[in-house]
């Protein structure tokens, strides 16, 4: 089959993390048959330099006309003092709202050779494998009026927490039935003891749970919910909550892994193409020197597999590739222990390639 990827390397480590899961994909379709044709756009910081916005039209376009779009990151201190509308994170979040892609899937596995990666007890952390379901196109970051403004004490400043009942409710369908694949326990996590949005995300998660009887449904508070996630996080199986809280509570949740860099992500719309991407962002204090971790990213590349192209045999056998490399020892210099050896960015690339190489070799022999 031939299929039509997007990619949107963007800032900082980005061009370096993408080209790592364009040679992962070159390797799968070579094992399996099939043909990525790979078209490259614009998007952040590198597309304000370059066409003067963070989101040009023909990157609009040509996401709306591919399979999957692969995403690396956007953003960094050169543009720091940029206009709102030029800034390099708008030009995500608007691609993020025009294909609407309201579903963010951010799973944070342990992998068991790197119980050692993490600051945390191996006996916490051993097992835990947790999704984070989060709603990606309403909320603080969206909401209006955004504005700053002269007051009567001076400068103030308004940022809208807004959320529709629909906007609510396809959220936390979505991770009913995403939980019901997995553990079948799914935690809304809320702070619904100030907010009115949050008072209104729970009386919705009551609602729908009676469509899901199998799914069993409890509540927690962000705060609590922060701490927990290091605390115990085997607790968790499925957990929902709103764009912002879901930003923050994954990035936490990526310390019991060992890195950011591992993180991978799906963001997916009702129907048209998803956009994958890692968790982390263009880590501008590292980019340009080939020793980020690209495994967020390849991870990210087997959620493409998986829930936009329908290849489980191939988003498989990449995460398979990548357990194997992290069990043979392989570690960027993020999640490598004190003294440990470490690879570059595009070794660790190499790397797990050559695990989907070499494993097709020994199915054909
Ligand atoms: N999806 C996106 O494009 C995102 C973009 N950003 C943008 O990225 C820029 C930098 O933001 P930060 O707050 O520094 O967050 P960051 O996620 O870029 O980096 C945080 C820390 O994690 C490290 N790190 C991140 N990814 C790594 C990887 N793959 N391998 C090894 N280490 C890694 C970085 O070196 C840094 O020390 C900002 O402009 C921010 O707005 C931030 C988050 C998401
Ligand atoms: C850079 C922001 C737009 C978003 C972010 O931090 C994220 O999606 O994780
Ligand atoms: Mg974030």
């Amino acid at each position: 089959m031939s299929y039509k990827i997007t990619v949107l390397p963007g800032d900082g480590i980005g061009p370096e993390i993408t080209k790592e899961a364009v040679k992962l994909l070159d390797a799968v379709g070579e094992t399996y048959g099939h043909n990525f044709e790979f078209q490259y756009a614009d998007i952040g910081g590198v597309a304000v330099d370059k066409q003067g916005t963070p989101l040009p039209e023909q990157t609009v376009q040509h996401c709306e006309s591919c399979d999957a779009i692969l995403l690396g990151a956007v953003g960094g201190p050169k543009w720091d003092d940029e206009t709102p509308d030029r800034k390099p994170e708008t030009g995500l979040l608007g691609i993020r709202k025009q294909l609407n892609l309201f579903a963010n899937l951010r799973p944070a596995i342990v992998y068991d050779s790197l119980l050692d990666a993490s600051s945390l007890k191996r006996d916490v952390l051993d097992g835990a494998d947790l999704l984070i379901v989060r709603e990606l196109t309403g909320g603080l970051y969206f909401g209006k009026p955004r504005e700053r403004r002269e007051g009567e004490h001076g400068l103030e400043v308004i940022d809208t927490l807004h959320y529709t009942e629909a906007e609510i409710e396809r959220i936390i369908r979505k991770a009913f039935d995403l939980a019901r694949l997995r553990n079948k326990q799914l935690t809304s996590v809320d702070k619904a003891n100030v907010l009115e949005n949050s008072r209104l995300w729970r009386e919705v998660a009551n609602r729908v749970a009676a469509d899901y009887p199998d799914v069993e449904l409890s509540h927690m508070l962000v705060d609590n919910a922060a701490m927990q996630l290091v605390n115990d996080p085997k607790q968790f199986d499925t957990i929902v909550t709103e764009n912002m809280f879901g930003d923050i509570l994954s990035d936490i949740a990526s310390m019991i892994t060992g890195s950011l860099g591992m993180l991978p992500s799906a963001s997916l719309s009702a129907d048209g193409p998803g956009l994958y991407e890692p968790v982390h962002g263009s880590a501008p204090d590292i980019a340009g020197q080939n020793i980020a971790n690209p495994l967020a990213t390849l991870a990210s590349c087997a959620m493409l597999l998986r829930y936009s192209l329908h290849l489980k045999e191939e988003a498989d056998a990449v995460e398979e590739a990548i357990l194997k490399t992290l069990r043979e020892g392989y570690r960027t210099g993020d999640i490598a222990a004190i003294g440990e050896a470490t690879v570059s960015t595009s070794e660790m690339g190499d790397i797990v390639c050559q695990q989907i190489l070499s494993a097709s070799i020994k199915q054909s022999q």
